[in-house]
């Protein structure tokens, strides 16, 4: 089980200030997802809760330890994360690339044994990728190579999991699917955290919403509490129609917020 902790976050890039003073406990046991609008800063959170950017105040820890004094294989064994659009530029073969996984468990002499060939299997039917395991990975679609970077991430069998838009090129099917994954991951007591887009797969599968603005966080609860049209109204621009006691849950965006939305023209 692993919790990261984030106080009084603060970021920039360049000379962007992208992060402003984020707050939040993120325990196990939970699927949370990271929404919010693009440019928000959503992966520029998820980074800097892995140590992967420099903060420029507050601080983050994981399991009470500060993330900047992990070792990176301490650190990549905790939590495994899948970033956003990974572009591929070896022809690696797809069991090959999902073994990179591994890395963090094996020295830098040692092979590749029974229980790393397990996880290997385990993480690729999880994804549904067992039967591209001879493919070269860069010959693959778009949907399929996603699906492989994330039985990559599955294949550390790291106690957090970071994943960033995992669904973007994926089918409803296999969006389903890795929407269910990813929940069961967090009921068996992993930390999932996902930054997502499609809020009602949000709602639907989330425990936790953390909604960013700006690089603020405007918001943090239940979905049905970080959900309402008001709020995406004024953080994403939108009108939007929300059943969130619907099965499954609803949360449909209609049109770009102009002064007339509200007056129903
Ligand atoms: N290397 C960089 N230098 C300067 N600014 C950057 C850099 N990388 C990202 N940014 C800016 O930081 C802000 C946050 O970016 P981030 O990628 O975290 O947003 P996001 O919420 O994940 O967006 P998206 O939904 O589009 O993926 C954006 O305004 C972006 O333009």
């Amino acid at each position: 089980m692993v919790t990261i902790r984030v106080e009084g976050l603060c970021a920039r890039l360049g000379r962007r200030a992208v992060l402003h003073d984020i707050d939040a406990t993120l325990a196990p046991g939970a699927l949370i997802g990271i929404i919010g609008p693009n440019g928000a800063g959503k992966s520029t959170l998820v980074r800097a809760m892995l140590g992967l950017i420099n903060t420029t105040r507050g601080r983050v820890t994981i399991d009470g330890r500060a993330i900047a004094t992990l070792p990176p294989r301490e650190r990549a064994r905790a939590i495994a994360y899948l970033p956003q659009g990974q572009t591929l530029h070896w022809p690696l073969s797809v069991e090959r690339l999902v073994a990179l996984g591994r890395l963090p468990h094996l020295g830098p002499m040692s092979r590749i044994g029974a229980a790393d060939h397990d996880a290997i299997g385990a993480a690729m039917a999880r994804t549904d990728v067992a039967h591209l395991a001879g493919r070269i990975a860069t010959e693959l679609s778009g949907g399929e190579r996603a699906r492989v970077m994330l039985a990559r991430a599955l294949a550390v069998g790291a106690p957090g999991l970071a994943v960033d838009e995992p669904l973007a090129a994926l089918d409803p099917g296999h969006q389903i699917d890795v929407m269910q994954m990813l929940a069961r991951e967090a009921q068996v007591g992993g930390l999932v955290i996902a930054v997502l887009h499609d809020l009602s797969m949000a709602a639907r599968y989330c425990d936790r919403l953390l909604l960013l603005d700006r690089g603020t966080l405007v918001a943090d609860g239940a979905p049905d509490a970080v959900l309402t049209q008001d709020r995406l109204r004024a953080v994403y621009g939108i009108t939007s129609r929300i059943d969130l006691t619907a099965t499954p849950p609803l949360v449909a965006p209609l049109d770009r917020w102009t002064a007339a939305s509200d007056h129903g023209e």
